[in-house]
């Protein structure tokens, strides 16, 4: 595909675009499950599963009929608790991404981060598995931001002073597509992350990159 515009800031996505966490959700899931009684899924199920905030993720883990809020908020503390003492183990930089996050900052490109994850983990994770980088901001979940609401993409073009037409975002999952298009910022959808070709097509980006040596071409 041709590339049409070079951007002068980016907005990155962090589970199944920066980095793979599918190792620490099956790992922790499970054992929540297991604990509780409760079905326990393979990866490959946990992978659909992602992409949405960490409650719609304990959701769709739970069997259908223990759905209850209740159960998803004791489930959903523990599911946090886990992960804050384990956010280092059962998660890798993907390949080759690290070298692009700082060829991008050695030319003073702005790049940011906009996470579904807990605001406090996604920053934990941005300083444990990115430390030779500074994202000019770093939103995570909270009360006040959610993809797809474009709040937070906004909030971060507003920082970098740049305008929407100058921003992309880089996602694996239509919620961050979704998320490019109600900020009316153009999107590249990753297929290295947790969602197909064919799912993302669905909600047309602008562009689909299968990998992560390609995305230089789009943000250099
Ligand atoms: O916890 C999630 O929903 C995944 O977070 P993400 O937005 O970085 O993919």
């Amino acid at each position: 595909m041709t590339i049409q515009k070079k951007y002068d800031g980016i907005l990155f996505d962090l589970d199944g675009t920066l980095l793979n966490t599918l190792g620490i959700y099956t790992h922790i899931m499970n054992e929540l499950l297991k604990k509780n009684n409760f079905p326990t899924h393979t990866s490959k199920k946990y992978r659909k599963f992602i992409g949405n905030g960490a409650q719609n993720f304990i959701a769709q883990c739970l069997p259908q009929n223990h759905r209850k809020e209740e159960t998803i908020m004791q489930i959903g503390k523990e599911f946090h608790l886990n992960y804050q003492n384990n956010y280092t183990t059962h998660s890798e930089v993907y390949t080759g991404i690290l070298e692009l996050l700082e060829t991008l900052q050695s030319t003073g490109k702005p790049i940011a981060l906009l996470s579904n994850k807990s605001h406090e983990l996604t920053c934990k994770c941005a300083e444990h598995f990115f430390p030779t980088i500074k994202f000019k901001q770093i939103i995570g979940q909270s009360d006040s931001y959610k993809k797809p609401d474009p709040k937070g993409a906004l909030a971060i073009a507003n920082t970098l002073k740049l305008p929407l037409d100058k921003l992309v975002l880089v996602g694996d999952t239509e919620v961050d597509i979704v998320t490019a298009q109600n900020a009316d910022i153009d999107s590249i959808a990753v297929t290295w992350g947790f969602r197909d070709e064919e799912e993302l097509k669905i909600v047309a980006p602008k562009y689909i990159l299968s990998e992560t040596n390609q995305l230089k071409n789009y943000l250099l």
